[in-house]
């Protein structure tokens, strides 16, 4: 029987998902039981799976079943009764259905007489994915077998339980936000707060500066309560702090427990929540009750698996207000040539979406798509052509982009990220040098807006993401994040296997491309 190395997806790289669990998983499937680790050798298929290598036989006529099984076992979120299996689940404190507080309605006394039907059932499942590709051609086609067979993954919806593991007057919950700024940190932290309030819980922290804030002793934790986190969304920022490095895990999680917190939400991106679910591994190792919530916060995007992660709308609309700028300066210039740089490490999301909607670019470069500036296909080039063509023209380019034409810096931040030469700075050097030698006049501009779009405060249709739930249900080592338009809880690892990028096969990027009108540059 042949055997076809392909596609598709498995880790299980978290300890405590190897952890007996009182709870059954999917249901439709378990009436079949495949060994666990089947799909241990599976190879990556398609792009932009969350794969890791393995291998599959095709011609076995229950490889979708197993492929199935193995992603429910991939995708059981940890609980903590794997660690702490005689935990009694208690009636849920959580009423949206609230009167004046008089006597026993008050939330914490657990004694709500009404029938409350806004639960989620454990067993609710949201779609991973929608399109039914139906060839490996199709734009954007993530298959995982040569067919393109139409396999349902579901991942588990997120919201209130109607029963709960945490006793609200036994919590102490802290909030640490974590990496750089992102626009929506202080309406996180606002919307938490005051879930964890109606739940009944009073001892709610922030801690300081990020994952510092745990080991640096001048730092005191803040004490934090609906009135003082009324109106901190109005402003940009953190109200906390951030900051990069810090303590080590099992510093993090002795000051966890020297402080009595046994429920930790985590705001950050790729590098916060590799901490988080190493905080949560370390607390099972330790069996301590503790739940670990992540909240992912980037402007990048490039969290896996969710549409957009928040603050990513809020940057993309200011981005556009930068590239408005650079349009506005380079046609009214003679031979105007504007280069806006946006952020993005690793990812060209904000520079492809914000190109897209603005419609005044000719130019955008992301980290995905390779280039070269010089040469007879190069970016410079094409500006010649432009400034022929039209006058003037746009380069949006995200600062991950190009890399390979610059020096290594050789650096890293003090959370281990590679510090990147400024392609930017380069590409507008470049640019005049290049108009310079051919005796062509041209006006170079160059915008970086990037501090200035992090830092502002979240515009409306970034959605809050709530995460109480999810600690309040038992989870632990888990993240929230809109899937398909509907919350959903995901296991830590399976969200940073590595950056989400943009698919330059996608849909998305060849829309992009239709805007700008832009050549391949290689
Ligand atoms: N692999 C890791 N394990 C544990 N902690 C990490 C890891 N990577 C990063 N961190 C910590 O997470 C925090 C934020 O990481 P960073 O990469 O700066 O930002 P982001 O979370 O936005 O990607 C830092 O305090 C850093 O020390
Ligand atoms: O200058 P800083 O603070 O290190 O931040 C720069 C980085 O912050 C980001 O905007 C977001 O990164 P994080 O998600 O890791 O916070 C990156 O695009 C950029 O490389
Ligand atoms: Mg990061």
């Amino acid at each position: 029987m042949a055997s076809i190395s392909h596609a598709f997806t498995t880790t299980n790289n978290n300890p405590s998902l190897n952890l007996p669990h009182n709870r059954s998983s999917l249901l439709r499937l378990s009436s079949h039981s495949f060994p666990r680790r089947f799909f241990n050798n599976v190879r990556i298929f398609a792009q932009h799976t969350n794969s890791t290598s393995t291998s599959i036989d095709f011609n076995d006529p229950d490889w979708k079943i197993k492929f199935q099984q193995d992603f429910e076992s991939r995708f059981r979120l940890p609980h903590i009764t794997d660690i702490f299996p005689d935990t009694p689940p208690i009636p849920s404190t959580f009423c949206l259905k609230m009167r004046t507080p008089i006597g026993k309605d008050i939330p914490g006394h657990y004694s709500l007489d009404e029938e409350w039907h806004g639960y989620i059932n454990n067993n609710d499942r949201v779609l991973l994915k929608t399109i039914n590709y139906s060839s490996p051609k199709s734009a954007g086609a993530e298959c995982i077998d040569p067919n393109c067979t139409w396999v349902e993954q579901w991942v588990h919806r997120a919201g209130p339980r109607e029963k709960i593991y945490y006793k609200p007057e036994e919590v102490k919950a802290a909030i640490v936000t974590c990496g750089g700024l992102c626009p929506g940190l202080n309406d996180v932290i606002r919307q938490i707060v005051i879930t964890l309030e109606i739940y009944g819980v009073k001892k709610i922290v922030g801690i300081p500066f990020g994952y510092r804030g745990f080991s640096d002793k001048e730092l005191t934790e803040v004490p934090l309560s609906r009135k003082v986190v009324q109106n901190i969304h109005l402003s940009g920022g953190s109200l906390l702090g951030v900051s990069r490095g810090g303590p080590s895990v099992s510093d993090i999680v002795d000051s966890l427990e020297e402080r009595g917190i046994n429920m930790l939400f985590v705001l950050g991106g790729n590098g916060t929540h590799a901490g988080a679910n190493a905080i949560h591994n370390e607390c099972c190792k330790r069996r301590l009750k503790v739940s670990v919530i992540g909240v992912p916060k980037t402007i990048d995007n490039d969290i896996l698996l969710m549409d957009k992660t928040f603050g990513f709308d809020t940057a993309v609309e200011e981005a556009q207000r930068a590239i408005n700028s650079a349009y506005i300066e380079a046609h009214s210039a003679y031979h105007g040539i504007g280069v806006v740089k946006l952020m993005g490490r690793s990812s060209g999301f904000i520079a492809m979406q914000a190109s897209l909607s603005s419609g005044q670019v000719d130019v955008c470069l992301i980290p995905e798509v390779p280039f070269n500036l010089h040469g007879p296909h190069g970016v410079l080039r094409h500006l010649q052509y432009l400034l022929e063509m039209k006058g003037s023209a746009v380069v949006c380019v995200a600062e991950g982009a190009g890399q390979n034409l610059l020096q290594n810096t050789n650096a890293k931040d003090a959370s281990g990220n590679i510090v990147f030469g400024d392609i930017g700075v380069y590409i507008q050097q470049e640019t005049k040098k290049y108009f310079k030698e051919i005796g062509v006049h041209a006006d170079v501009k160059y915008i970086d807006p990037t501090y200035m779009i992090r830092a502002c405060r979240a515009n409306a249709s970034d959605g809050i993401l709530c995460t109480v739930h999810g600690a309040f249900a038992g989870y632990s080592g888990i993240s929230v994040g809109l899937c398909n338009t509907h919350y959903a809880y995901f296991p830590i690892p399976e969200v940073i296997l590595h950056p989400r990028l943009v698919d330059p096969n996608s849909r998305m990027w060849h829309r992009c491309l239709t805007s700008t009108g832009q050549p391949d540059f290689i």
